[in-house]
């Protein structure tokens, strides 16, 4: 494993102590010989809410399913509160306390929301009763419809759904694989709020997103990734007036600025 990442650049802006999550240097990748992840490094320290953004393709979706034990690590390190967690699998992670949202396909469409959230707490049946309780506080909307089947549902609230699911075990550590996509401007808001709020209650939170310009709006930190690489990284806003980043990273954000100064000299 390569140790010569220099951390102070990779984690710019990162708080100090120790972290909560740290990706150290991963290589990963699906199909044999070929590395998508070719030295990733990240850390989310806790009550942190973290983004991964960049170009389509650059890798933030394998990064978050490596973290999550669905992409295999070949090469470098990861560890959940100084404890080796590299290449655990998924429902060992969950018991840990980490909690996974994917993007596409993320409830059982067949099932009412309350058994939804019950699978989410299928290791540990006996804290559905104090946890449901919670999760409907932060999704009241739900609450009215706990006997509604998800798949009835539409997509912001089938987000809502799989967000809760991934909170009744009450994880210190949510991974969240882009959960705007697919939504309306309204909704999108909605989800980043949501997000926001679920932070506040002390989740500590990995958000990848295209939406680069709204996570950064979010985000305490953000990494941007490049063809499996770091290639910025630092606090949220700093990184939205970054011209490099705006350049080459935030092209909608730029054509936004340049649109509405065309629009103020008019
Ligand atoms: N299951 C898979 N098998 C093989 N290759 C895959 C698989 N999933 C993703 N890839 C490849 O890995 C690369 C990175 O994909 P990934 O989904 O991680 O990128 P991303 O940054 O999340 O992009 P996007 O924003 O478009 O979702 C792409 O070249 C993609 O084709």
């Amino acid at each position: 494993m390569s140790t010569t990442i220099d951390r102070e650049t990779v984690h710019r802006g990162a708080p100090s102590g120790e972290p909560l999550l740290f990706a150290d240097n991963l290589e990963a990748g699906y199909l044999p010989g070929v590395n998508i992840l070719q030295g990733c490094s990240l850390v989310l320290h806790p009550g942190e809410l973290v983004g991964i953004i960049g170009p389509n393709g650059a890798g933030k979706s394998t990064l978050l399913k490596a973290l999550f034990g669905l992409v295999n690590i070949r090469s470098g390190s990861l560890t959940l509160e100084g404890q080796e967690i590299t290449n655990l699998r998924a429902d060992a992670l969950v018991k840990r306390g980490v909690g996974f949202v994917p993007q596409t396909n993320n409830v059982f469409p067949s099932l009412t929301i309350e058994e939804n959230l019950q699978m989410g707490v299928y290791q540990t049946p006996a804290k559905f009763a104090e946890r449901v309780g919670v999760v409907m506080d932060l999704f009241p909307e739900l609450g009215k419809r706990r006997r509604q089947r998800a798949g009835a549902l539409s997509g912001g609230e089938r987000q809502m759904v799989a967000m809760a699911r991934a909170l009744m075990p009450e994880p210190s550590v949510l991974l969240l694989d882009e959960p705007s996509a697919g939504l309306s401007p309204v909704r999108q808001d909605e989800a980043f709020l949501r997000t926001r709020r679920i932070n506040k209650t002390g989740v500590s939170v990995i958000i990848v997103e295209q939406n680069a310009r709204r996570a950064l709006q979010i985000c305490d930190r953000a990494y941007v990734l490049d063809q499996g690489r770091n290639a910025y990284s630092g606090p949220g806003r700093e990184l939205m007036n970054d011209p490099k980043v705006i350049e080459l990273y935030l092209g909608t954000l730029a054509a936004d600025v340049d649109a509405a100064r065309a629009a103020e000299d008019a």
